[in-house]
């Protein structure tokens, strides 16, 4: 039972509560979270982190008429209890539950569907804009974090709208993390601030007190100065024209509320720095934050089970072991990462190898045209990206890696669907928009062992390669020590049929044996995606009837519609059957119901063979 928050069904209700009953609510709250997201798993330390933060912005703001945009929005779970999504909390991640992200089909309180980073000062402007346009009053308000901050993106929205007279307000939720510790120059200039004259207090309180708290009568004072236009900078975001207030202590209700309630009325664009604790209240979360960033289920009053998981290897980590073993042998090899280094499997380098571990923050583009730089140079870069976030960094393949055949290894994590995350995070394209690029070579592993010599395959072919890998376990092929290259450009033919050959890539090859042997069909691990098998293709073509293409990727463009392409290119007309994912956004869940959702489980792979030859004379 929650006193309080048991009666919020709305902002509205929210916005009836007394002032003094408003720590109560966050108390409430935050303990609400403990308890859901410890029962479902999901988003944990940045959402305790945004506690009061939320509160603050539904009792201040007349959402949703004035628009809450948040960046990334892995913090928007007390955003959703607030706004009438309590009772479905359990449902957190789950097919046909409450999205881990902010989603505009969810609620009219999620102005703006996110996932991936640096996207809310953008949107937020276009709102800001719009609203101008219709001639109504509404807010816009960004919330970032100081991790999404570093993205070139929230520079390109500050520049452009600290030249406008937009009513736009940004809050920075400073908390000096990012997934991991938060990196870069900016990161450093807002410890500066941090330290500086306006927060000396904050740090050795319990976050209650503020010696400056709320600076009113100064931000009133800049404000003034500002939309006058004679005010100097003195701060990084008032050179980019925002009316910067703070830093104050977004733990802090009786700092945060008549700070936004002054700044409600203020005109042009304004810039709030709050510095919250990541996993605020929960002390195992506060202590640390990075195993806290996301949880499985756990035991609240004991926290996270610090046991193994004793069961097969990710494919992450065999990338974490690939990366340190080659880096032994090869003194060239730098290893890149966007502000993945837990999720991509960087943590072993960079304790081996801090020399040649880059941390670029959350920087896609930069991250690779950084590794481009370093190839000019004769290292040897592989970058770990996931291949969600690698759509950020497309032009910067093409034109700075690709187009001038640099030496660049692309390890791409999370290939294929993601899962709980959903359609934001899911790695449905990249086999598409890789393929169409001249001189990229491109590899999917079919289990571990291959995994590991596809990485070397890749690493020690000269120019531009990508290994491309799904989330989590695979079928527990235990990988080899060595660091032994494969045959290049070589499909494997595992099992030889009659008249229906599947043509298998990367995790499709596991589902797809039991097909093969139903159907007594040949089946081959294709393996490379680019080059193609040619010789294999013309081979199959010429002795079956029928072929099956399958993969974790969308249909249109991907490794079936290569085996399309080759077959037309050599003559052959053959009914051909192209499984994978569909040209739609599959919804968050569980990955492997998703899987058989899209038909790509091993049942589903066998009735859609069974189908199409029903259909079929031969
Ligand atoms: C474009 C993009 N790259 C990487 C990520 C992965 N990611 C999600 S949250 C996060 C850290 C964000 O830090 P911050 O904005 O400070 O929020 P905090 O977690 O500290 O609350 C990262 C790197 C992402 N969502 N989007
Ligand atoms: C919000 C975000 O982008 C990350 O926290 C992401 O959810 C991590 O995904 P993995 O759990 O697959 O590493
Ligand atoms: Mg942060």
């Amino acid at each position: 039972m929650y006193e309080l928050l048991d009666q919020i069904h709305s902002p509205e209700d929210l916005r009836n509560l007394s002032k003094k009953q408003l720590p109560q609510l966050a108390q409430e709250l935050r303990d609400f979270i403990v308890e859901s997201v410890s029962q479902t798993g999901g988003h944990f330390a940045s959402n305790l982190g945004c506690v009061e933060l939320t509160v603050a912005l539904h009792y201040v703001f007349n959402t949703p008429y004035d628009r809450l945009v948040w960046d990334v929005g892995h913090q928007t779970y007390p955003h959703k209890i607030l706004t009438g999504r309590k009772d479905q909390m359990h449902t957190m991640r789950q097919r046909h539950g409450l999205a881990g992200f902010p989603k505009r089909e969810e609620s009219e309180f999620d102005t703006f569907g996110v996932g991936h980073s640096s996207t809310s000062i953008s949107a937020a402007q276009g709102m800001a804009e719009g609203a101008k346009l219709a001639g109504e009053d509404r807010k816009a308000i960004a919330i970032i974090g100081d991790g999404a901050m570093t993205a070139g993106m929230a520079f390109e929205a500050l520049n452009n709208a600290g030249c406008k007279d937009t009513d736009l307000l940004v809050i920075l939720n400073d908390n000096d993390m990012s997934i991991s510790p938060n990196v870069g120059a900016l990161n450093t200039y807002l410890a500066k601030l941090m330290s500086g004259k306006f927060y000396a207090a904050f740090k050795n309180t319990t976050g209650k007190v503020l010696d400056v708290a709320p600076p009113l009568k100064e931000f009133a004072r800049k404000s003034e100065e500002h939309v006058k236009g004679f005010f100097t900078p003195s701060t990084l975001f008032e050179a980019f024209g925002f009316n910067y207030i703070g830093p104050i202590d977004g733990h802090d209700l009786d700092a945060l509320i008549p700070t936004l309630q002054n700044i409600r009325s203020l005109k042009g664009p304004q810039f709030l720095h709050i510095v919250t604790k990541k996993g605020q209240g929960y002390k195992l979360a506060e202590k640390d934050p990075v195993a806290y960033h996301g949880v499985s289920k756990f035991d609240p009053a004991n926290g996270l089970s610090s046991g193994k998981s004793g069961g097969k290897q990710t494919y992450t980590q065999v990338f974490s072991d690939w990366l340190c073993d080659m880096a032994a042998q090869d003194e060239k090899l730098v290893g890149i990462t966007p502000a993945m280094r837990e999720g991509s499997g960087l943590v072993a380098f960079e304790q081996a190898y801090p020399d040649r571990y880059f941390d670029v923050g959350i920087a896609e583009q930069h991250a690779l045209t950084f590794a481009a730089g370093l190839a000019c140079e004769g290292r040897k870069p592989v970058v770990a990206i996931y291949s969600t976030f690698l759509q950020r960094a497309y032009d910067q393949l093409i034109h700075d890696i690709a187009l001038q055949d640099l030496d660049v290894t692309l390890a791409i994590d999370r290939a294929g669907l993601v899962g709980a995350d959903g359609p934001t995070h899911a790695g449905a394209f990249d086999l598409s928009f890789m393929r169409c690029i001249p001189g990229i070579s491109i590899l999917a592993p079919s289990n571990e062992a291959e995994c590991r010599q596809m990485l070397t395959t890749a690493y020690l072919h000269k120019g531009t390669t990508a290994v491309r890998y799904p989330r989590g376990t695979g079928p527990g092929v235990e990988a080899a020590k060595t660091l032994e290259p494969m045959e290049w450009g070589k499909a494997e033919q595992l099992r030889t049929g009659e008249k229906v050959a599947i043509l298998a890539f990367g995790s499709m090859v596991t589902p797809a044996k039991e097909a093969a042997e139903t159907l007594n069909a040949t089946l081959v691990n294709m393996r490379f995606i680019k080059p193609l098998d040619i010789d294999m293709v013309n081979q199959i073509a010429l002795t079956h009837t029928h072929i099956v293409t399958i993969e974790e990727n969308v249909v249109a463009g991907g490794a079936g519609s290569a085996v399309l392409e080759a077959l037309v290119a050599n003559g052959h007309c053959k009914d051909v059957l192209m499984l994978g994912l569909p040209d739609q956004y599959v919804e968050h869940g569980d990955h492997a119901k998703l899987l058989a959702e899209c038909g790509l489980d091993a049942q589903g792979i066998l009735t859609s063979i069974q189908k199409r030859l029903a259909t079929q004379k031969d």
